[in-house]
């Protein structure tokens, strides 16, 4: 999928929601577990209520793993449901990859070739040559890590190097990368007000941005420092959305949040744009 199709997609439906299909045997209900995949049935329950709200779906890919091989048919299972039956919405293989180039080109085949999802979430740490190899799959895109959501990540993070945050270095020298407009950048929601630092190095990129909901980061403030021209945000919620009720009727109660967050980015969206540019879109 393109970006111009991703940016006409967030228009369309006034949302910017990625959900997060973190799908866990002990927080799904009970009852579906007597089913042959209780994974790919609670995956299908959500996206089948959810998808009106979302633009995309992100699939943690530990979550599968830790079921071993089942886990893997399940998460097949998913990304071939989502292509066959909502072709339009962008999904994220959240695997955390990355290695020496040789083995990342295999990465890269993975997700981006076997699986077919549109985006694979990836550790700049090795640097170059364990990026570019995502990069070399065209209408694809490479979701770097950059200013994590979670404690941790001012132990290296936010480190000087060179006079500047580490952070910053890694936006800054992956725009130098081959194929670098097929970047997208992670950025924790519950680090809102360094969005606007990370603005000023990558205007026009898309950033993924986790941690609103159960880890409680807030979507106007990301919007208020994150936002560009075409939106340019992907907000995250997992569990605050998949496991808001863990009765019969789960899939709706999920949809009703999605529905919240929606309405939420929809009206950021109206403060963002001036009438005439919304026309436009
Ligand atoms: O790459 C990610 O998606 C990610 C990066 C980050 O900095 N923080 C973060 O929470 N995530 C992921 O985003 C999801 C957040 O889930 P909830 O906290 O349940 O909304 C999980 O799949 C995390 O692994």
């Amino acid at each position: 999928m393109t970006t111009q199709d991703l940016i006409a997609q967030i228009h369309k439906k006034k949302s910017f929601l990625c959900i997060g299909l973190d799908t866990d045997l002990d927080k799904i209900p009970t009852y579906l577990l007597t089913e042959e995949d209780p994974i790919f049935t609670f995956n299908k329950a959500i996206i089948d209520a959810t998808h009106q709200f979302a633009v995309a779906y992100k699939a943690n890919t530990a979550f599968y793993e830790a079921q071993g091989r089942k886990g893997w048919k399940s998460l097949d299972k998913t990304i071939d449901y989502i292509n066959k039956n909502h072709p339009e919405i962008f999904t994220i293989a959240d695997a955390k990859r990355g290695d020496i180039g040789n083995t990342s080109s295999m990465y890269a085949k993975a997700f981006f070739h076997e699986m077919a999802f549109d985006a694979v979430t990836v550790t700049p740490y090795m640097g170059r040559d364990s990026v570019e190899p995502f990069l070399e799959f065209r209408d694809k895109h490479t979701i770097l890590l950059a200013l994590t959501s979670n404690e941790g990540a001012f132990d290296f993070q936010t480190l000087k190097c060179d006079g500047t945050d580490l952070y910053k270095k890694v936006l800054e020298t992956s725009k130098s990368y081959k194929n670098s407009e097929q970047l997208m950048y992670v950025v924790g929601a519950t680090k809102a007000e360094y969005l606007a630092e990370v603005r000023k190095i990558v205007p026009d990129s898309f950033l993924l941005v986790p941690g609103v909901g159960a880890q409680g980061g807030s979507l106007e403030e990301v919007c208020k420092y994150g936002m560009n021209k075409d939106v340019g945000l992907l907000i995250n919620s997992s569990r605050a959305i998949i496991y808001a009720s863990q009765t019969s009727n789960f899939s709706e109660i999920a949809a009703a949040k999605a529905e919240v967050m929606q309405r939420e980015m929809a009206n950021q969206m109206r403060l963002f744009y001036p009438k005439n540019q919304r026309d436009e879109n």
